[in-house]
């Protein structure tokens, strides 16, 4: 068992601002230029060897500039996948047996490479690989990154010292957190910088090895991450990379005896198919897998007739087009009081066509691209959908053009009907539906959209009325895992707004707290007795 020492507190990364003539510009803009002009061999990392998947081939590009690739992977096979989990088992026994102390220090030191020289190396990868502006890389795959190895590792210190609170005379009881018995399998998504570094590290500090799938669209960064954990001293093993789309590897891993855990974040039809494979494969398993899965949203802002209209103007901008929508906490569908929407319309719409979308590289540009071909073609679908019906207005955006990126203007529809699947399916992407409602039916329209969509990820409630507060946030308790009052939706910090949504938007575990930590382990219950009893017969037995 491991002993209890102090790591130091953690304490929030502070967001730098890129200003024109500060430090981190001028850095970033150096590191933009030189990741631009080459080309990564974007390998797999089994047992601490680096080298390309068997498969398929596939550029990773700039998503703002499809024709400029940043490097290349070829797909995981289901032998590179076979070898990944020889090599979690080989190295199980000795990070299982290793002292918490020496498996947070690799993370603490992760946390400080990032901080300091390794920053803009993994900011500029975000950026090129995910089409971020600088500051929301800065606050993805920098800030949140680091506050998560900081925070898990405080929270998973407090795990340890979690004892039992009571042992009779002449008895010792203790708690052995041990890890599980077998891989932690960790698929991560492609948008967040810091969730893929989350997903892999977090199992791995309770003592878990890992194979860790990483998104296409992420790779760059992904591959990045990786180098960096192994500079801060992670063992050969304990992660193990894979690329490629997973289907190779899911083949394995989801089959295999010794499929401890999953650790998912991404889409809602991925999560359900990931965990009916599990349940269909149930009798296979040497311990019942544990699933952990952060998925879709269908984010919403509920403006109420007292809500101050340049507050609720600027949670939707950011909360609906900051990262082009693509957060899985973004705004996507208002409900906005009639008289409020009157204040608030011209002056949004306006600002909304006013938004500078292009390369990334370029710092006045507030979005950047979707990420790829695929999402492209989703939301051009679902704004020619919005042109065609009756019931929608596109009254901001509707422009999509792929010519050099996959481009998509902020889109703002108006729609009367709130049954209709833009108050219900998640786009992912720069789309804003709007229903404006009568301000005497501001308790009817919430009823209606608490559970019109089948996700409770996070909204917002904007009102100066304290009485529509307190009625709002208890009656939309459940159809958010995290809830924000005159605020926008998105921008959890960890140690503050621990993040994750329940209905079909996840298991709610909430990344970077100890809730998720818990997970990763299996607790045994050690009893001791000094002076165990000698005789089998209880004092109440009269032998005569
Ligand atoms: N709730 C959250 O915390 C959270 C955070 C970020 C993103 N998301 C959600 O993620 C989605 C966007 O991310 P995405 O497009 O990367 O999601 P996705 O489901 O398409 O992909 C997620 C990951 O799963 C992999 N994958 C897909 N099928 C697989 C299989 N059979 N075996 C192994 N791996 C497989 C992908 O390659 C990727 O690495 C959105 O729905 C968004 O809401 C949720
Ligand atoms: N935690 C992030 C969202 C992560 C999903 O994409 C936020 O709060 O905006």
């Amino acid at each position: 068992m491991d002993a209890i020492t102090t790591p130091p507190a953690p304490v929030n990364e502070p967001n730098l601002t890129y200003a024109p003539g500060t430090p981190e510009r001028a850095a970033l803009e150096l590191e933009l230029k030189r990741q631009e002009d080459i080309q990564l061999e974007l390998t797999a990392t089994i047992g601490g060897t680096k080298k390309m998947g068997g498969g398929a081939e596939t550029p990773v590009v700039q998503p703002h500039d499809h024709g400029h690739v940043l490097g290349v992977l070829k797909n995981a096979t289901q032998a590179d996948a076979r070898a990944a989990i020889k090599a979690s088992q080989e190295a199980a026994p000795e990070w299982a047996a290793m002292s918490f102390d020496d498996r947070a220090a690799v993370l603490l030191k992760a946390a400080d490479l990032l901080a300091g020289p390794w920053r803009q190396r993994i900011n500029a990868a975000t950026m090129l690989g995910q089409s971020k502006t600088a500051f929301q890389a800065e606050i993805d795959s920098a800030c949140e990154l680091i506050d998560f190895w900081r925070y898990n590792v405080h929270y998973a210190r407090g795990i340890l010292a979690e004892q039992p609170i009571a042992n009779s005379r002449g008895i010792w009881n203790r708690t052995d957190h041990r890890p599980l018995e077998g891989f932690v399998y960790a698929i991560t998504p492609f948008n967040f910088t810091a969730i893929a570094g989350n997903l892999p590290t977090a199992p791995a500090l309770m003592g878990n090895t890992v194979i860790w799938k990483p998104s296409p669209t992420q790779q760059l960064a992904a591959h990045l991450t990786m180098e960096l954990l192994e500079e801060a001293g992670m063992p050969p093993g304990v992660i193990n990379m894979l690329p490629g789309d997973g289907l190779a590897v899911s083949e394995v891993a989801l089959k295999h005896p010794d499929l401890a855990g999953i650790h998912f974040t991404g889409s809602t039809p991925t999560f359900q198919h990931l965990w009916s494979t599990v349940g269909a494969n149930i009798a296979s398993y040497r311990s019942y897998p544990r699933i952990v899965g952060e998925t879709g949203g269908k984010d919403f802002i509920v403006a109420h007739p007292s809500a101050d209209p340049d507050v609720l103007r600027v949670a939707m901008l950011r909360g609906a087009f900051e990262f082009q929508g693509q957060k899985c906490s973004a705004a996507s569908r208002a409900y906005v009081a009639r008289s409020v929407w009157k204040k608030v319309r011209d002056r949004f719409i306006d600002e909304v066509e006013s938004i500078h979308v292009g390369d990334v590289t370029d710092f006045s540009n507030f979005m950047g691209a979707v990420i790829d071909d695929r999402a492209f073609a989703k939301h051009k679908k679902a704004i020619a959908r919005a042109k065609r019906s009756k019931t929608l207005d596109v009254v901001a955006g509707g422009k999509v053009d792929d010519s050099v990126g996959y481009f998509v203007r902020p889109t703002v529809v108006e729609g009367g009907d709130p049954t209709d699947q833009m108050f219900t399916t998640e786009y992912f992407g720069p789309i804003l539906a709007v229903h404006v409602y009568d301000d005497a039916n501001f308790e009817k329209v919430v009823d209606q959209m608490e559970s019109i969509a089948p996700y409770a990820l996070t909204g917002a409630v904007i009102a100066q009325d304290r009485r529509a507060i307190a009625w709002a946030t208890d009656r939309l308790r459940f159809a958010a895992g995290n809830f924000y009052v005159n605020d926008k939706p998105t921008g959890a910090v960890v140690g503050q707004q621990p993040f994750g949504g329940g209905r079909a938007s996840g298991t709610n575990d909430k990344a970077g707290a100890a809730s998720n930590l818990l997970r990763w382990t299996s607790p045994r219950s050690v009893k001791e007795t000094f002076d165990p009893p000698t005789d089998y017969r209880y004092p109440f037995m009269d032998l005569g």
